[in-house]
C-alpha cells in the first residue's frame, strides 16, 4: 500500500544515516543535538562558553558532586572523614584564585601539573562548594559529549579518575551500601544465562569483579597511549556521544570501514591484549554449554552461534549522558558476516539501556539492561540485528568497580569481533536458489548470488518522467550523459565534468529515490526468501553519486565488460550497480551460476537490474536491442524515438 511504502521509505531514509548517527533526526544519538553541535565546532568557542555538564551542574550539592567523582578507595573505613583528599585541580584553584581556563581536551595535564601541598583536613575546610563545583565542572566537561578528545589529535582521554597524584576518598553512604545489597539480591534471582533470540545470548554478571577491574585497567592504559580514546565524529562536524578506542584495526565512523591506521593522527590501533581474548573465548564456551544443555545435546551450538576468534575490538566509553544510535554492525568482511561470526560485548561500570530489534525502528525495539559484568553475544541469525544504547543510568556501577578501578562515572563497553573468516570450514555463500530464474515473469528474480532482477519495477508514470528528464538533460543517441559530476565519455577514468561541454548535471532526486526503493525491495525479497537477515551482506546498501545514461537504437558490437570504474573502497565493499531499463527490450548477457557459461535474459521497459557483492565484477553486455518492443504508452507519451534507454547508477565514493 502507499502507506506501507511511505513507512518503508522513512525507514530507508533513516537507514542511510551514518552508523552512529549524531544528527538531530536520530533521536537517540548525538549528545550535542544537531548535526554540528556548537560545543564541538571550535575549540575557542568551547573555552569561552564551557557547556554545563549534565553530570556535574554547579547547582548540585556537595554530597552528590563527591559521589560523582567515583574515586573512592576500598580501604576507607566508615569512621574516616568523608572527604579526605581533594582532586589536585581543586588544590590549584585554592592557591591561585584566578585560573586561566584549562584546555578541556587535556584532563591528564590537570592532574599532572599540581601537587597537594596543604594538610588535607585544612583543605577540606577551605573548599567551598563553589570552588568544588567549578573545578569538577571543568573536569566533567572533558568527559562530556561535545568537547574534548576531538579527532584533532587532542590529548588522550583517561577513562579513570584520580591516580597516585591525589584521589578523592569517599566513605560510602548507607544509601549506596543498601543499593549494592539490593543489587546482589536481584542478581541472585536472575537467570545467569538468557537466550534472547536465536543467535543472541546474554550472560548475566559473567565477568568476575577482579576480572572487570583488570579489563578496565587494560583499557585505561591503552586508552591514554597512541591510538587511545578520542571522540569520533563525521567529516561534516557532528560528533558521537561517546569516546572510542579501536583495537586490532581502526573503525572509521565517517566511511563506515576498517583500516590499519587512524585517519586524523595516523595512529596504529593497539592489539587486543591476550588476557582479554581469553575472556571472550570463555564467554563463547559458556554460551555453547548453555545451548547444548538447552537442546539436550541434540543441537550443534556452533550452528547457532559460530565460534569466533577476535582480532578487532571497539571500546566505547559513555559518560552518563552518552548514547549510541540504532545501527547494525556490518563493516566487517563479508566472509565474517556471512558466517555469522558473533559480536561479543562486555559491559562495565554504569548500567546501559540497550535496544535491539529486527527493523530500524527503535519504537519497536526490545529493551534490556546491560550491567557491569554482563556479556552479550549476538551472531548467527542475530548478527544483523539493529541495536543501540538509549541511556546510561548514573551511579549504577557497583561500588567496587568505582573503588578499585577508579572508572569515571559512565560505562565502558568492549565489542569484540573477527574481521575476516579464514577457517577451512565452508563459508556458506549467501544461499542461492537456482530455480528462480526459470520463471521469467516473477516480479523479483535472484539471478545469482548478489544479483537481483526486479521485473517492471518502474511504474508507467516513473518511466515517462525518467524519459522526459533525460530528454531535458540532453540525452541523445550519440553521447553518454553523465550525472553526478563524474563522466567517462572519452577516457577510461571518471572526471568531474563532461569533457565535451563542461557541464556537471547532478542526479535528479527522483532517480535517487527510485534506486533506493529498488535496493530496499531487493533486501525485503532476499530476507523473505531465506528467512535470515543477511540481505545487507548480499547486497550492501549504496547511495548513488554517479549515473551514466545511454540511449541506443542498435548495439554495433557486443563488448563484455566489468563495471569497475569506481574508487577502490567502493569496489572493495562491492557496492552494487543498479540499472534501469526503459523503452525497447534488450538481450543481456551475464555469467550464469557457472561463471564460464553465459546466461541471457530479456530486460524489458521498467526492469531494474542490481548486481553487487559476489556479482559485483561480473562481465556483462547488451547483446541486442529488439526493435518496436517498447510499450505503446511510452512511445505515445514521450518525444523520443524508439530505442533503449539505460541508466546505470553507482556509488563512486564510499563514505
Ligand atoms: O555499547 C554497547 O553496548 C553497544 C556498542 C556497539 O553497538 C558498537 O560498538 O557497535
Ligand atoms: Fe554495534
Amino acid at each position: 500500500t502507499a502507506n506501507g511504502k511511505a513507512v518503508r521509505r522513512k525507514a530507508k531514509r533513516q537507514s542511510r544515516a551514518p552508523r552512529f548517527s549524531a544528527s538531530a533526526t536520530a533521536p537517540m544519538a548525538g549528545g550535542g543535538g544537531g548535526r554540528k553541535p556548537a560545543t564541538s565546532s571550535s575549540p575557542s568557542s568551547r573555552r569561552q562558553k564551557p557547556r554545563a555538564s549534565r553530570e556535574f551542574g554547579p547547582e548540585r550539592s556537595l554530597e552528590s558532586q563527591k559521589e560523582g567523582l567515583c574515586s573512592s578507595s576500598p580501604s576507607v573505613s566508615s569512621t574516616e572523614s568523608t572527604l579526605q583528599m581533594v582532586i589536585p585541580g581543586l588544590l590549584k584553584s585554592l592557591d591561585s584564585p584566578v585560573q586561566p581556563p584549562k584546555s578541556l581536551d587535556s584532563p591528564l595535564q590537570t592532574v599532572k601539573q599540581v601537587q597537594p601541598r596543604k594538610s588535607l583536613d585544612s583543605l577540606v575546610q577551605m573548599v567551598g562548594s563553589m570552588q568544588l563545583s567549578k573545578s569538577t565542572e571543568s573536569k566533567s566537561a572533558s568527559s562530556g559529549s561535545g568537547a574534548a578528545g576531538s579527532d584533532l589529535g587532542a590529548a588522550p582521554f583517561d577513562i579513570c579518575m584520580g591516580n597516585s597524584k591525589g584521589t578523592v576518598i569517599l566513605k560510602h553512604g548507607l544509601l549506596e551500601i543498601n543499593r549494592e545489597k539490593r543489587r546482589a539480591k536481584e542478581l541472585s534471582d536472575i537467570a545467569p544465562v538468557q537466550h534472547l533470540r536465536p543467535g543472541m545470548v546474554l550472560l548475566k554478571n559473567f565477568l568476575k569483579p577482579d576480572d572487570q577491574v583488570k579489563i578496565i585497567k587494560h583499557c585505561r592504559d591503552l586508552g591514554v597511549g597512541p591510538g587511545g580514546f578520542y571522540q569520533p565524529g563525521y567529516r561534516e562536524g557532528a560528533k558521537l556521544s561517546l569516546r572510542m578506542m579501536c583495537l586490532g584495526k581502526n573503525w572509521d565512523p565517517d566511511s563506515g570501514s576498517y583500516g590499519d591506521i587512524r585517519r586524523f593522527d595516523a595512529a596504529q590501533p593497539p592489539k587486543i591484549p591476550e588476557e582479554l581474548t581469553k575472556y571472550v573465548k570463555d564467554a563463547i564456551a559458556a554460551s555453547h554449554e548453555f545451548l547444548k544443555q538447552r537442546g539436550k545435546g541434540a543441537t550443534n551450538p556452533d550452528a547457532e552461534l559460530p565460534v569466533m576468534s577476535p582480532d578487532i575490538c571497539i571500546v566505547n566509553f559513555y559518560t552518563t549522558s552518552g548514547k549510541l544510535g540504532f545501527h547494525q554492525d556490518n563493516n566487517e568482511q563479508r566472509s565474517s558476516l556471512a558466517r555469522g561470526l558473533p559480536v561479543v560485548s562486555f559491559s562495565l561500570g554504569d548500567t546501559a539501556e540497550f535496544l535491539y530489534g529486527d527493523v530500524r525502528d527503535d519504537d519497536k525495539a526490545s529493551k534490556i539492561k546491560l550491567e557491569s559484568g554482563d556479556v552479550l553475544i549476538f551472531g548467527g541469525q542475530s548478527r544483523h540485528i539493529f541495536h543501540g544504547v538509549s541511556s546510561i543510568a548514573p551511579k549504577s556501577a557497583p561500588l567496587w568497580v568505582t573503588d578499585k578501578a577508579n572508572l569515571r562515572p559512565g560505562r565502558l563497553n568492549l565489542t569484540f569481533r573477527q574481521y575476516n573468516y579464514k577457517g577451512s570450514v565452508n563459508v556458506t555463500p549467501a544461499p542461492f536458489d537456482t530455480c528462480v530464474c526459470d520463471n521469467n515473469t516473477a516480479p523479483l528474480q535472484h539471478l545469482r548470488p548478489g544479483m537481483v532482477l526486479l521485473k517492471k519495477f518502474l511504474k508507467a508514470n516513473d518511466q515517462v518522467e525518467i524519459f522526459k528528464l533525460c530528454h531535458n538533460l540532453g540525452v541523445n543517441a550519440r553521447e553518454c550523459l553523465c550525472l553526478g559530476k563524474k563522466c567517462n565519455q572519452y577516457s577510461n577514468s571518471y572526471g568531474d565534468m563532461r569533457p565535451f561541454d563542461g557541464a556537471q548535471p547532478d542526479i535528479p532526486e527522483i532517480f535517487k529515490k527510485l534506486v533506493e526503493d529498488a535496493i530496499e525491495a531487493s533486501h525485503e525479497f532476499l530476507e523473505q526468501r531465506r528467512g535470515t537477515s543477511n540481505a545487507l551482506v548480499e547486497l550492501p546498501p549504496m547511495s548513488p553519486d554517479m549515473c551514466t545514461v545511454r540511449f541506443d537504437t542498435i548495439i554495433p558490437t557486443i563488448v563484455l565488460r566489468q563495471d569497475t570504474d569506481v574508487t577502490e573502497t567502493s569496489l572493495a565493499r562491492e557496492l552494487p550497480v543498479v540499472s534501469f531499463w526503459l523503452g525497447d527490450s534488450a538481450e543481456f548477457l551475464y555469467p550464469g551460476i557457472r561463471d564460464d557459461v553465459a546466461s541471457k535474459i530479456d530486460l524489458e521497459s521498467g526492469d531494474v537490474l542490481i548486481f553487487g557483492s559476489q556479482s559485483r565484477r561480473i562481465s556483462h553486455a547488451v547483446s541486442s536491442i529488439k526493435p518496436r518492443t517498447a510499450p505503446m504508452w511510452l512511445v505515445d507519451k514521450t518525444d523520443l524515438q524508439a530505442g533503449l534507454l539505460n541508466l546505470t547508477f553507482r556509488q563512486y565514493y564510499h563514505v
